[in-house]
């Protein structure tokens, strides 16, 4: 089998491979993907540093070609990298070239926004002389992204990072490089010179360390575990560094006895469960109040009896496996958490076979649980969801914010009272009245608060927040 490579200073390297498993069907390998070391990762940084003076005053149409290539190269091939994606990650087909589809997108907002650079120019408070505020590139910016989201996470740090004039060593989830692998080629081939983007793959205690112990990383951008943020948090400081964490979510949703019953399973179902509930912005708590609440458990319990868990690649799959075994463990063991604290099991709750031997779990509903239980704190990152009673609104919204998290929130309401005072008191980055917690949209700011991130936000144009640093330029006249 032929080994994907790394790219580092513009040369494709690596003989030492891991396999890459589909977590639909353990027996297939989706490819040999290089294991990188901590010596290349540090190579991979001088290339950086390197490229970074040409690269950071290149001029913004060179950059926005490179990226608008980019993005018509992965629209062009959505459907082939759509399977790409949902054999490496185990999400639905649909669910998988939606995904490309958004990374298309994402390199073409920032093609755009390339173009888009401004600065400010203000007089001064003494006479004679002129103020200009700019933005300039940081420098070497270190990626880290997670396995969830293996091609528009990495597509939401790379296209900003490049717009803006840095440079990048590139570091994937170990579990998900083949994505990653495919957008590193089509920027190389596109025309970025080299050593400006660098892609190590391999382990986030070898490769992800060593860049974290780097002084010429000027910026780190990560996605992840609470814990592994913390140690780019700490080590980011130690180095009087940039950083920028996105990290868990216990994202609720409130349902009012007011809501369009089917508006609101719907979007349940679709945040509880789709993407098989491994997306930071799912929702795992469903605080529902007593009018509506056993139509709504009736009505969401039906609702999980017609989603068919299976084969990612499988037209007619709602839910596909969870994406490795470590994975299916942790959601099991938070299964029997729930079972122990007393939550009741509604629904689901078993590991189940299907024609290929993959890592399938049933949607699984706990009702009558408290916000106190583990289950309704701690990010599970699986198909596993809790109803919790609330008298009323005032109570829903006061479960929703007690959390040490605040990604996203929503609420299913027809009052506009509610969703009003909702936006306004919800303790989360995003809130969505009648939609899903997750699934947002590609041009607008993403992230949250407490626990959740760190930092300035991603995406749109309050990106150029974290990859730009400002400069302040007094000339006498
Ligand atoms: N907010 C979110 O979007 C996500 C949250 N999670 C949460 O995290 C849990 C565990 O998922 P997991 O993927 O293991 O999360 P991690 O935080 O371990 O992984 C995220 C990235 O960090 C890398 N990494 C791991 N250790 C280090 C280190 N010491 N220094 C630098 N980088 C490192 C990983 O590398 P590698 O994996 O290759 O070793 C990966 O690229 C999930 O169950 C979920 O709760 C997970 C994914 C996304
Ligand atoms: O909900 C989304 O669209 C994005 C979610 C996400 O970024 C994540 O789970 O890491």
């Amino acid at each position: 089998m032929t080994i994907y490579q790394n790219l580092i200073a513009g040369e494709w390297v690596g003989t030492d491979a891991t396999k890459n498993i589909n977590p639909s069907d353990t027996n297939e390998v989706v490819g040999l993907y290089a294991n990188g070391s901590a010596e290349d990762t540090r190579n991979a940084i001088a290339a950086a540093k390197a490229a970074f003076p040409a690269w950071s005053r290149s001029g913004i149409w060179e950059r926005h070609v490179i990226l608008k290539k980019t993005g018509d190269e992965i629209m062009a091939r959505k459907d082939e990298l759509g399977a790409l994606l949902a054999r490496e990650e185990g999400k639905t087909l649909p669910e998988a070239t939606g995904e490309v589809i958004r990374a298309s997108q994402i390199f073409e907002f920032f093609a755009g926004e390339a173009l888009r650079l401004a600065g400010e120019v203000i007089p001064s408070v003494r006479p004679n002389i002129g103020i200009e505020i700019t933005r300039e590139a940081l420098g070497v910016i270190g990626i880290i992204t997670p396995w969830n989201f293996p091609i528009a996470i990495p597509a939401w740090k790379i296209a900003p990072a490049l717009a803006y004039g840095n440079t990048i060593v590139f570091k994937p989830a170990e579990l998900v490089p083949a994505c990653s692998w495919a957008i590193v080629d089509i920027l190389n081939r596109a025309g970025l010179p080299k050593g400006v983007l660098n892609l190590v793959m391999g382990k986030g205690s070898v490769v992800g360390q060593a860049m974290l112990e780097s002084p010429d990383v000027h910026g780190i951008t990560f996605t992840g575990s609470t814990g592994t943020g913390r140690r780019v948090a700490a080590a980011s400081i130690e180095h009087n560094r940039k950083f920028q964490l996105e990290m868990g979510g216990k994202n609720p949703m409130v349902v009012l006895d007011d809501a369009d019953l089917n508006v609101a399973v719907e979007a349940a179902a679709n945040s509880g469960f789709f993407s098989t509930g491994q997306r930071c912005t799912a929702s795992s708590r469903l605080i529902v109040t007593e009018g509506i609440h056993d139509k709504f458990v009736a009505a969401l319990t039906e609702k999980l009896k017609t989603l068919v868990v299976d084969n990612a690649l499988k037209a007619g799959t709602h839910i596909g496996p969870v994406v490795d075994e470590r994975q299916l463990k942790t959601d099991i063991d938070y299964i029997e958490i729930g079972k122990k604290e007393g939550a009741k099991l509604a629904f689901g709750g078993e590991v189940i076979s299907r024609e290929t031997p993959g890592f399938y779990l049933q949607p699984t509903l706990f009702t009558e649980a408290t916000n106190q239980m583990r289950i309704s704190r701690e990010e599970i990152f699986g198909p596993v969801v809790s109803v919790i009673r609330a008298k009323d609104y005032d109570e829903a919204l006061a479960i929703a914010n007690d959390t040490p998290f605040g990604l996203s929130a929503g609420i299913a309401t027809t009052s506009l009272k509610h969703a009003t005072h909702f936006k306004r008191n919800s303790e989360a980055g995003m809130v969505m009245v009648n939609l899903p917690t997750a699934g947002v949209d590609f041009h607008v700011p993403f992230g949250g608060r407490k626990g959740s991130s760190y930092g300035p936000r991603e995406q749109g144009k309050y990106a150029a927040e974290f990859y730009t640093t400002v400069k302040t330029a007094y000339t006498l006249a």
